[in-house]
């Protein structure tokens, strides 16, 4: 069994990870943390009677005290990379599906693990659904190179644009370069109209109770459009990456930034 502590335990996405690790047979949950601890057991808190594990409030002890050996890390922009230098100082590996990680982040990460001979797995989106999505767009834009990404969230969501469209961005400027689009003429009526921009290529976020997670990468040619799009309509289609994630972290060569890079 691998030892797996959830930082971030109260969260939407915490929850929906204590209860597939403590379902999952290869895994065994032995923490948990969350800011506003009040010590809840697990158990109480997925619905499955007390385990035996609590909620604390500093990932320091929880890690002195449960021996993890793998965190995972589902928490805030501002709170993610402290986690991760706590853990990997710790000789735990991180499993970090939070966004707003920078570039200079995860070289951070990287050297990380190199100095302490740790492991982590880093990925914007842990739905299979997701990834194919951005290597879809990838090879799309070798023969459509204008695109625009849309991405719709909850409203609870602190960050836009969210990483997914941040990374697909990032893979698609790789693939075409920067490329100016639009009217050099065009002129913003109201500020943010035309969204964000990276190497030329606009995202637009859209916040709206009701949604869970879905992104459109929509592509223009001459006389015609191409759109692509990913729904996660629950919380569970992150889990099997997540889960995959848990169970390779300890044997991968040091940092692993994005889910594809585990799937065969
Ligand atoms: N990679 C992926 O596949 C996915 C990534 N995400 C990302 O995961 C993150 C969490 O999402 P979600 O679960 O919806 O958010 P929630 O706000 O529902 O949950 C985050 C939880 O973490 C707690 N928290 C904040 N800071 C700390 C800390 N320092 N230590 C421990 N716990 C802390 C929060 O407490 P409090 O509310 O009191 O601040 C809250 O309970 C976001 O960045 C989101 O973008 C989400 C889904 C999929
Ligand atoms: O906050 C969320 O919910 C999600 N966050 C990630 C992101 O910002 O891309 C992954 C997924 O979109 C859900």
């Amino acid at each position: 069994m691998i030892r797996v502590m959830v930082c971030g335990a109260y969260g939407k996405m915490g929850r929906e990870v204590l209860r597939a690790v403590h379902k999952d047979e290869m895994l065994s949950v032995v923490g948990a943390v969350d800011v506003n601890s009040d010590f809840a057991d697990v158990g109480d808190l997925i619905g499955v009677g007390k385990i035996g594990v609590v909620v604390g409030n500093d990932l320091a002890t929880v890690i002195s005290e449960t021996k993890p050996q793998v965190m995972v890390d589902f928490t805030a922009p501002e709170a993610v990379m402290v986690n991760i230098r706590t853990a990997i100082a710790s000789g735990v590996c991180p499993v970090v599906g939070t966004t707003g990680i920078s570039t200079a982040d995860i070289e951070e990460v990287r050297e990380l693990c190199k100095k302490h001979r740790g492991n982590a797995i880093v990925a914007p989106n842990f739905s299979l659904g997701a990834v194919l999505m951005m290597q879809l767009s990838v090879n799309i834009a070798k023969y459509f190179p204008y695109v625009e990404i849309t991405e719709l969230h909850h409203d609870q969501k602190l960050d836009a644009p969210s990483g997914t469209a941040i990374r697909t961005a990032e893979l698609i400027a790789a693939q075409r370069g920067v490329l100016k689009q639009g009217n050099p003429k065009e002129v913003e009526k109201l500020p943010g109209a035309r969204g964000a921009e990276y190497a030329g290529i606009r995202l637009h976020s859209v916040r709206l109770p009701g949604l869970v997670a879905h992104q459109e990468v929509m592509f223009g040619g001459l006389g015609q459009t191409l759109t692509i799009r990913h729904d996660s309509i629950s919380r569970e289609s992150f889990m099997p990456g997540v889960l995959l994630a848990c169970k390779k972290v300890l044997t991968v060569d040091g940092l692993v930034y994005g889910l594809e890079n585990i799937m065969s």
